[in-house]
């Protein structure tokens, strides 16, 4: 699904308005419809409801979601900011039809108590940050001790481009119309976006596939699309040779975990390369997997490459001085994409001349800290934090996964694409070295670098979400996700 700039909304919108052809009016009528259809399935009729209005058209989206809740026997008032006269054609006509009670802001008097705001103040059209009145209003609705449901954005947060200042509603859900907005992917939007929803109001199918954007959100539908078909007359060979080079002394479990995942994720042949300590370890938990012993007890000291299709390098590697050697010989004669996670990227990143050894199109799957790290600065905020996602992606020719919600997998070519599953059940030690093993697997099916990222990253998270269902976000743990794997894959196949 594409991710389309306000711009772009706007032009959607006008668009549509001409060539459905629809009266910009009767567009609202179906916006609004499909918010208030959204809201009666989650809040019932005993609730107070207070519209919070501005005078664009988010306002006019208000008043007429104040009428269908009126009509629907919900109490409804309505408190207007902003003046009424020069409000749009569209808030203007929705104010005249109109039948509910309806207060002027005032901002020395208080808010009219309600169980539910829903926040109709700034749309897609917010062009400045919010103050003075505006400032105040958007305080006592945070401070109300009222659930708050935004219609289309959170009032006062800019839809495509960090909101310098704090006057942004807080709501508790957002309901977008069509398409999510790119603030909404960014963890530190979190706290104002809450869960956010988007509901189809029909705007052009056409004109958004004409549209260009280098952001995108991962739907279920589109991996479908994704998944290459297997065939009665398959055979082990046919579903790829796969390698993970990790474990040290204390952290062979981190193998474990990819060599799993992997196992679960439909490779063929899986081989993994562990110091010689791990041996028992792995051939005990995982039997289907070969194992190669490295020359040393505790640590990698050497990489081999022969004859697999796809290598993962990382999992519990550790970064003592021989296996930073190992890794440097390695990247010295490898060309084929490779997957680097964990150990593997902390070793890049205090040795930078090997950076530029990286093989095209490897996927890289920094959190946070590892991608701080690698990219060796910082940033202001999560939109310029994702500007250098693009940029490093674009250096080093690969993909970047930086994890965490909504997890963003950035391509050579500039493009985005947001995770849509997973959950904060995940955030725990060896949820990456799953997802490791996951990737290398797919990858060796002859999945290109850039579908076996997005299959990856997607199957990873939703098999965190049939886990979090059965188990529960806080008593799930990483090695439950391999569990779940089966049940990701049959949801989309
Ligand atoms: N178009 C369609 O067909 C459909 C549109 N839909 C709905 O329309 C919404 C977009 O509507 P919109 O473009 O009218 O913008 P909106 O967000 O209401 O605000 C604009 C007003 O606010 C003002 N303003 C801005 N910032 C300000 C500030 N800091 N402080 C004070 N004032 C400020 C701004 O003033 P100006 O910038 O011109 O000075 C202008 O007067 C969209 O989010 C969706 O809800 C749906 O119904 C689907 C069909
Ligand atoms: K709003």
């Amino acid at each position: 699904m594409k991710i389309l700039s306000v711009e772009n909304i706007r032009d959607l919108d006008a668009y549509t308005i001409e060539h459905e052809p629809i009266s910009s009016f009767d567009l609202m009528e179906r916006a609004s419809k499909a918010f208030v259809q959204w809201f009666v399935s989650k809040v019932t009729s005993d609730k107070s409801i207070l519209v919070v209005a501005g005078t664009g058209n988010n306002g006019g989206d208000g008043l007429a979601v104040a009428r269908m809740l009126h009509d629907k026997k919900y109490q409804v008032k309505v408190v207007i900011i902003g003046n009424k006269d020069s409000g749009s054609d569209d808030f203007k006509t929705n104010l005249k039809r109109l039948s509910t009670q309806v207060f002027e802001f005032d901002s020395e008097a208080k808010l009219p108590k309600a169980d539910i705001i829903i926040d109709a103040i700034f749309g897609s059209g917010l062009s400045r940050p919010a103050e003075g009145k505006y400032a105040i209003l958007i305080e006592q609705i945070n401070e109300s001790g009222a659930e708050v449901a935004s219609i289309d954005m959170p009032s006062g947060l800019f839809a495509d481009r960090t909101t310098e200042g704090k006057s942004i509603v807080r709501a508790n859900a957002t309901v977008s119309f069509q398409l999510p907005k790119l603030a909404f992917m960014l963890p530190e939007t979190y706290e104002y976006v809450g869960n956010w929803h988007t509901v189809d109001i029909g705007l052009s199918q056409k004109f958004i596939s004409e549209q260009e954007t280098s952001n995108y959100y991962i739907t279920a539908s589109f991996v479908k699309s994704l998944i290459k078909q297997t065939g009665k007359f398959d055979h082990k060979g046919m579903n790829g040779n796969a390698l993970i080079v990790g474990g040290s002394l204390g952290k062979i479990g981190a193998a474990v975990l990819a060599a799993k995942a992997a196992l679960r994720s439909g490779v063929g042949l899986l081989t993994v390369q562990v110091p010689r300590v791990g041996n028992s370890i792995l051939q005990v938990a995982a039997p289907e997997a070969m194992t190669i012993l490295d020359d040393q007890e505790n640590l990698i000291s050497s990489i081999t490459s022969d004859g697999y299709n796809a290598i993962a390098i990382g999992p519990g590697l550790g970064t003592d001085s021989t296996t930073v050697k190992a890794l440097g010989n390695f990247l010295t004669d490898y060309q084929k994409p490779l997957v680097l996670d964990a150990d593997a990227l902390n070793i890049l990143s205090d040795n930078r001349v090997l950076m530029e050894l990286i093989p095209e199109n490897s996927i890289l799957t920094p959190h946070p800290k590892e991608f701080k790290r690698l990219l060796g600065e910082s940033w202001q905020n999560d939109f310029e934090r994702l500007d250098k996602q693009k940029e490093l992606s674009k250096k080093l020719k690969s993909i970047i996964i930086l994890k965490g919600a909504h997890s963003s997998i950035s391509l050579p070519n500039g493009e985005v694409y947001f995770n849509s599953t997973g959950n904060e059940g995940m955030a725990k030690g060896g949820s990456g070295d799953v997802l490791t093993g996951m990737l290398v697997s797919i990858l060796g099916q002859g999945y290109s670098s850039r579908d076996a990222a997005i299959l990856g990253v997607f199957l990873h998270g939703s098999a965190g979400d049939f886990a979090k269902n059965q188990l529960g976000s806080i008593a799930m743990k990483s090695g439950d996700l391999i569990n779940f794997i089966p049940e990701a894959y049959a949801h989309i196949c």
